[in-house]
């Protein structure tokens, strides 16, 4: 070899070794200093928790707390299932405090379960703990973005501030009044699915699950089950995917490079879910092409199309938007309701005074009718049941905001990118909030209403969230159950079947792992 060349050998190399020796720093950076620092940062201020793992954080721990708690059912149908949902917070508050530091991989996690510090997170005006920092929405690297896209739970500022306005509209007053005759007509159809097993056993959860997604699709998009099927089965493969994945270490370098076999799958259920919306937009669009006023309707599909479709620049939403915000109510819509559906028969199906009480309450408010808005807003002790078994099993059972930049919170100097992690399951199943029988289900304490049950802490109670980012479905989501609930109430006496193993676990919500399977007595009225 001549010289010139050996000498272009030797810079070759040498630039080589720099390269490395960077890329070296910059993960010693990433995965070791910087998580030591914020360590030591947050146990300098009195929060402290288990030791940061290079790479792992705390996930080889977590999963084996998850996997430990769920081995076995619930003994005794317990409703401390804070525990076993939730084992890795759970476990730890007794070591390191209600407010301690943890770790997903390298992110680190403020873990929130103290209510004044939630309300302050939860209350602050938006943009200071968004849902997402923006490094996080440019790399779009979470399993759960492929659920929910850069939709109304996802979204932040202006873009935020426009979609909810839409949704508020859709979801709120008189549009919701006018949802009623298709919530019956789906409950309706619901019940003549149940008349083969009167006598019999049925397992409620699936139930639940498709009158909620048949809900959805009518009222807000004007469509059936049938129709949004092909997306709630992915939503479903990708919540599975999004669980699996949570405790999941990912590796630098590799990890840039390297797609896993979940993330492959992920991506393409994104894009099949992507055309799936398209083809309901477009059945949409082609049905009113004929509209002189260029109005594709008043329910949610409509109003997004409207929006779509507008010339205003400062109005108008993208596909992508219309898409993100299709598939995040058809999401948002239908798990967490189901849930909550389920665990609310469940609770009646073990206290039969309260069912009795219930069924009480909607015979003399309806007597022989179905349900009415008017109506709806007298049931008292449905509404207690409703709460109690929010409080109790609450369908979500964390929110999530992030630290932008160094900010304050209570007396703490958060750093940039801390996760902050506020559990409503150990608020909701506090003892020093709820009593010595915060495990006990008893309506009763809603009886003067939520500001008395919580004793005016209105962070002891969150199962639609607090401050700007709450539940934009609240209402809706109250008002299907309670019609739901009535009109079984009026047919059926339930109790629980033998069969049923009590397993509440997380799938993104909180859900029976064994479904709940009930007995069904007809009622002659
Ligand atoms: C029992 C039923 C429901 C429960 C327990 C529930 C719970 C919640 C909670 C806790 C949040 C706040 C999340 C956070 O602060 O990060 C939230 C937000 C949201 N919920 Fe619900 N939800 C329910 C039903 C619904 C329904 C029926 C819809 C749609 C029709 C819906 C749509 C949404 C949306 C779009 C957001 C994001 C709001 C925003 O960020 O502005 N939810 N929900």
């Amino acid at each position: 070899m001549n010289p010139m060349a050996k000498a272009s050998v030797l810079v070759a190399a040498g630039s080589i070794c720099l390269s490395l020796i960077i890329a070296l720093a910059k993960i010693l950076h990433k995965y070791w200093w910087t998580p030591l620092r914020i360590q030591h940062l947050m146990s300098s201020q009195g929060i402290t928790g288990p030791p940061y793992k290079f790479i792992h954080g705390n996930n080889k721990e977590n999963i084996r707390l998850r996997q430990e708690a769920l081995r076995n059912p619930m003994p005794d149908f317990s409703h401390d299932i804070f525990p076993r949902v939730q084992p890795h917070v759970h476990s730890r508050i007794s070591s390191y405090g209600k407010n301690h530091l943890g770790w997903i991989g390298v992110r680190p996690r403020l873990i929130i379960t103290e209510p004044e510090l939630a309300k302050e997170l939860l209350k602050s005006t938006e943009g200071v703990f968004p849902k997402r920092t923006s490094r996080e929405r440019k790399e779009k690297d979470d399993f759960a973005i492929k659920i929910l896209g850069d939709g109304l739970v996802t979204s932040e500022g202006e873009k935020w501030a426009k979609h909810r306005k839409l949704a508020n509209h859709a979801f709120h007053g008189e549009s919701l009044k006018g949802m009623s005759p298709a919530v019956i007509a789906s409950v309706e159809t619901m019940l003549e699915r149940w008349k083969p097993f009167q006598g019999k056993e049925i397992e409620l959860f699936e139930q639940f699950r498709l009158l909620t997604s048949e809900v959805i699709s009518r009222t807000a998009f004007g469509s059936s089950y049938l129709d949004g099927k092909k997306i709630f089965d992915i939503l479903t493969k990708l919540s599975v995917i999004t669980n699996r994945n949570f405790f999941k270490s990912r590796f630098p370098v590799i990890s840039k490079f390297w797609k896993t076999a979940d993330e492959i799958e992920a991506d393409k259920l994104a894009k099949e879910i992507h055309k799936c919306v398209m083809e309901i937009v477009k059945k949409r669009e082609e049905k009113l092409t004929n509209d002189e006023d260029n109005n594709f309707g008043t329910d949610f599909l409509g109003l997004l199309l409207n929006a779509y479709h507008d010339t205003d620049k400062n109005k108008k939403f993208s596909e992508q938007d219309l898409v993100d915000e299709c598939k995040t109510f058809y999401f948002a819509g239908q798990e967490t309701t189901s849930s909550s559906l389920a665990w609310t028969v469940f609770l009646l199906a073990t206290h039969p005074d309260w069912q009795d009480k219930a069924r009480q309450e909607v015979i003399e408010v309806f007597g022989e009718r179905n349900p009415n808005p008017e109506g709806i807003g007298k049931l008292k002790i449905m509404t207690m049941i409703i709460n109690e078994t929010l409080r109790l099993y609450p369908p979500v059972t964390g929110v999530v905001r992030k630290v932008e930049a160094e900010t304050k919170l209570g007396n703490l100097i958060l750093p940039p990118d801390l996760v902050l992690f506020v559990s409503n399951l150990a608020l909701h199943h506090d003892p020093d909030l709820w009593g010595d029988d915060a495990n006990v289900f008893k309506p009763e304490r809603f009886a003067e209403g939520i500001a008395n049950a919580t004793k005016r802490n209105s962070s002891a109670f969150l199962p639609f969230g607090l401050g700007p980012r709450s539940c934009v479905g609240m209402s809706f989501a109250m008002t299907e159950m309670k019609m739901t609930l009535s009109m079984i109430l009026r047919r059926y006496d339930v109790s629980l079947s033998p069969s049923y193993s009590h397993s509440p676990f997380t799938q993104v919500n909180l859900q029976p792992q064994h479904g709940i399977q009930i007995m069904l007595h007809g009622i002659d009225m």
